[in-house]
């Protein structure tokens, strides 16, 4: 039987004290069909207890309530009052969590990477870790929900894509739909502001260690996530840089011989009445223009059968929270957009 959706939805946020966790609080607060039951951080965390406002004072006004610690006694407070729960947690941590809430029949949008790849193997090989509940790994849907809609809206497990693949996927899933790409590996490199990296400090995100600088070289776990889903191999290479957020990816492709610019031009046409998504050819979108936004921006420029695609995203929001939020208005039957424009 599909899962029933109520017209309004209850939802907790676990890892609200992050940057992810943060900002999607903030769009909750100002959604009107989501009620926030609570914002939680770990157990044992230095944060419990204290106001997002102390954390974050930009979001003062979101949440009056404090921090909570993820208690047993909480959990049980959640499934008693929650619809959904978001994790805005760490990958591990999620997959950990995700199955106590979806066996007490509780929805759950995941924004780690914890149910983004369908091979378990993977997991050892890219995330360090062994997956355990390989079963709800199977029933995972991908909330790139400009491509997975009506999946989405009868999910009970939505695996929120990682930031980079939203940027790379977007800008090329709808080439690949007109199979307008020769099978060649894809080429991504994209560069992404350091909130990109989480709120815990690290030498690697030091403002004095900053610079721009590649890593994740052949082996990022975004590898694996944008090829699963493009059905091709690709070459993707993270860059971090000294800004706050979003992400420029700067994407290589082979068109097949006598592709036409009306024919990439139709294969974009795909995301026409996607309030969400502003493609333009020619454009060379810039992370200004979506900072703090929900867009993607997309622009291509061609040269024989060489395709350049650009794609840019605020991380924290159509890498991350916006794009959850999208995922819980599908499944309320709202417009995408809703509480985020
Ligand atoms: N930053 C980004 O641009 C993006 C991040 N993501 C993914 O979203 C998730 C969150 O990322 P981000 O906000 O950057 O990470 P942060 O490190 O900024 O935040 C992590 C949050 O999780 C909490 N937390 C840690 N351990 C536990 C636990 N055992 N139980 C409950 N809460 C816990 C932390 O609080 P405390 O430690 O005090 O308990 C904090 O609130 C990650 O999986 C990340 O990979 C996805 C897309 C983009
Ligand atoms: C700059 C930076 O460090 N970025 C993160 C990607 C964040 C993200 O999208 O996340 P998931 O962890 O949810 O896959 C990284 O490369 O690990």
């Amino acid at each position: 039987m599909p899962y029933q959706t109520p017209p309004s939805q209850s939802v907790a946020i676990i890892g609200a004290s992050g940057y992810v966790g943060a900002e999607l609080t903030r769009l909750v607060n100002q959604h009107s069909a989501l009620v926030l039951i609570g914002c939680y951080v770990s157990e044992h965390s230095s944060d419990a207890g204290k106001l997002l406002g102390d954390l974050h004072p930009q979001y003062a006004h979101c949440l009056s309530m404090p921090l909570q610690p993820l208690s047993s006694a909480a959990k049980a407070a959640i499934i008693e009052q929650a619809d959904t729960v978001f994790l805005c947690t760490d990958h591990a941590v999620s997959v950990a969590l995700a199955p106590e809430f979806l066996q007490a029949g509780l929805k759950v949008m995941d924004l780690s990477g914890g149910f983004r790849l369908h091979d378990v193997n993977q997991y050892s090989d890219f995330y360090g870790f062994e997956h355990k509940h390989t079963d709800w790994l199977g029933r995972a849907v991908y909330g790139l929900a400009e491509w997975h809609a009506a999946d989405i809206v009868t999910a009970q497990l939505v695996a929120v894509p990682g930031c980079y693949p939203t940027a790379a996927l977007m800008a090329l899933l709808p080439l690949k739909q007109k199979a307008l790409l020769t099978d060649e590996k894809v080429i991504v490199n994209a560069v992404s502001g350091v909130t990109g990296a989480g709120r815990k400090a690290s030498l690697n995100t030091h403002g004095a260690e900053l610079s721009l600088q590649a890593y994740g070289l052949f082996n990022h776990r975004h590898t694996p996530e944008i090829a699963q889903q493009l059905q091709q191999n690709v070459l993707f290479t993270p860059h971090l840089a000294n800004f706050p957020r979003g992400i420029l990816a700067t994407i290589y492709a082979n068109l097949h011989e006598q592709v036409t610019d009306t024919e990439i031009e139709g294969a974009y046409q795909c995301y026409a009445g996607q309030p969400l998504v502003r493609v333009k050819a020619q454009n060379r979108p810039a992370i200004k223009n979506v900072e703090h936004q929900p867009f993607v921006d997309i622009g291509w420029h061609r040269q024989g059968n060489q395709l350049i695609v650009l794609s840019a995203i605020d991380n924290l929001l159509k890498g991350a929270a916006s794009q959850a939020i999208q995922c819980i208005n599908l499944q309320l039957g709202l417009p995408v957009e809703e509480g985020l424009l």
